[in-house]
């Protein structure tokens, strides 16, 4: 018989709990048929052997963007192998995935010059890889080009996030037309475009649009029945048998149309918390209760994530308005904020951005839902002057707490006297 041990839980909820994790590729994709069939139509030319397709996909988040792209790529490396068994002039197809996302140390807005980077050092070998600053542009471009030419035949480039390379969208430009404009000679460059941002494809240059946006392919919101299809499949591989009710995972599933527009993640997270929550508390089956607790516990990390998600000026400025609000000090006059703001970035070794540069983050975190702006008149003597504080989601501990997610230590600050 197995020791007793204190990790050991009395009750067991999960058969196999990994089924419920972000990076679980689902055996089958659910609902998404139409979106499917016309993915498998951009990628139909790499199994043909003809030139590859551009395409942009877009939708809100968690609605199966990533999955369905891995769920087709990898059927479509398997059937190539199996097609290039039998053929005499077999396809060569490289598939290069990156998410565009954090491509940075600082914190700073991912560019064009760092997806061309990411795309270098995965094409090479670790020992090989380069730094991510301190080369020419086009020093990094012809690295890139020089890395797909030998590679040779199809190369799919997947850039996940794409949205995150903001206004300059170069890389988008250049790798399309790289064959075209003699970059390379002996492959051709498939490029999809993956992204829950719907201003960024009105905003991108026309030559942009034309290109990239080939074909798009439109990922609507899962309804709750659709999210309820979902959760069943994979509550029956994750959940041991008569650990779960219809009614918890139809409340997941509501709460996940109401809280997130219809999110399979949302409404995945939302049971393997609950479940959780369940064998914390010594029992083997999810309740109603459970998957509210649940609910509240993920808002509260979501904060936080939407925290660390922020630029680092942002950050800075949250963590000014988290000392001030500790020492009971808000609403506070944007020139206080900028006060405390300068001694954060200072701490942290960043240069601190003018009252007025730091002012354009303030109102967009008021605006963004982190901070509550007042309007304050004093008359014709005292003129008008706007203060600010947490809104209702935010709290010190959030802020603190996505520091430390982000590997930077908590700093305590003397107050200074109010200005
Ligand atoms: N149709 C589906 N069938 C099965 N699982 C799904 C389906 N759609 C989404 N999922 C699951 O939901 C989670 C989120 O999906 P995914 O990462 O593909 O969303 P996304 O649209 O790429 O979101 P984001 O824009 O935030 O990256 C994943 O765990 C995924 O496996």
């Amino acid at each position: 018989m197995a020791p007793d041990s204190i990790f050991e839980d009395e009750a067991e909820v999960f058969r196999n709990i990994e089924v419920l994790e972000e990076d679980y590729t689902p055996e089958t994709i659910l609902c998404r048929d139409e979106a499917m069939s016309e993915y498998i139509n951009v990628l139909k030319p790499i199994y043909k052997g003809r030139p590859p397709q551009n395409a942009f996909l877009y939708g809100d988040t968690g609605v199966g963007k990533t999955a369905v792209t891995n769920h087709l790529t990898n059927q479509l490396e398997r059937d190539i192998v199996q097609k290039n068994e039998e053929a005499d002039d077999p396809i060569n197809l490289t598939i290069v995935k990156v998410n565009c996302q954090n491509l940075t140390s600082t914190g700073e807005e991912t560019s064009s010059y760092q997806v061309a980077i990411a795309l270098v050092n995965e094409l090479r070998s670790p020992k090989d890889m380069i730094a991510s600053t301190g080369y020419a542009p086009q020093a990094v471009y012809s690295m890139l080009y020089d890395e797909i030419d030998e590679l040779g035949g199809t190369v799919l480039i997947i850039l996940d996030e794409v949205d995150r390379i903001g206004g300059d969208d170069t890389i988008l430009y250049e790798l399309p037309r790289a064959r075209a404009n003699e970059k390379i000679e002996n492959a051709r460059i498939g490029l999809v475009g993956i992204s829950n941002d719907y201003t960024f494809r009105t905003n991108l240059s026309p030559k942009v649009k034309d290109t990239l946006c080939e074909t798009e392919l439109k990922f609507p919101a899962y309804n709750a029945n659709q999210l309820r299809e979902i959760l069943h499949d994979r509550a029956s591989r994750a959940l041991h048998d008569g650990t779960y009710t219809e009614d918890v995972i139809a409340l997941c599933a509501a709460l996940a149309t109401r809280e997130s527009s219809g999110s399979a993640r949302k409404a995945i997270n939302l049971l393997r918390r609950a479940g959780e929550i369940a064998e914390n508390t010594g029992t083997t089956s999810i309740t109603e209760r459970h998957v509210h607790q649940a609910k509240d516990d993920l808002e509260y990390g979501d904060m936080v994530d939407s925290i660390t998600d922020q630029d680092a000026h942002k950050q800075y400025i949250l963590a000014a308005v988290a000392h001030l609000s500790q020492a009971d000090r808000t609403p506070a006059r944007v020139k206080e904020v900028h006060r405390t703001y300068e001694h954060v970035a200072d701490s942290y070794g960043a240069d601190p951005l003018s009252q007025r540069g730091m002012y354009n983050h303030l109102t967009k975190l008021a605006m963004l839902g982190f901070l509550t702006s007042h309007d304050n008149n004093e008359g014709i003597k005292g003129g008008q002057y706007y203060e600010f504080e947490f809104s209702d989601e935010v709290d010190s501990k959030k802020v603190s707490e996505a520091f430390e997610q982000m590997g930077l230590t908590w700093q305590s600050f003397q107050i200074q006297q109010r200005l």
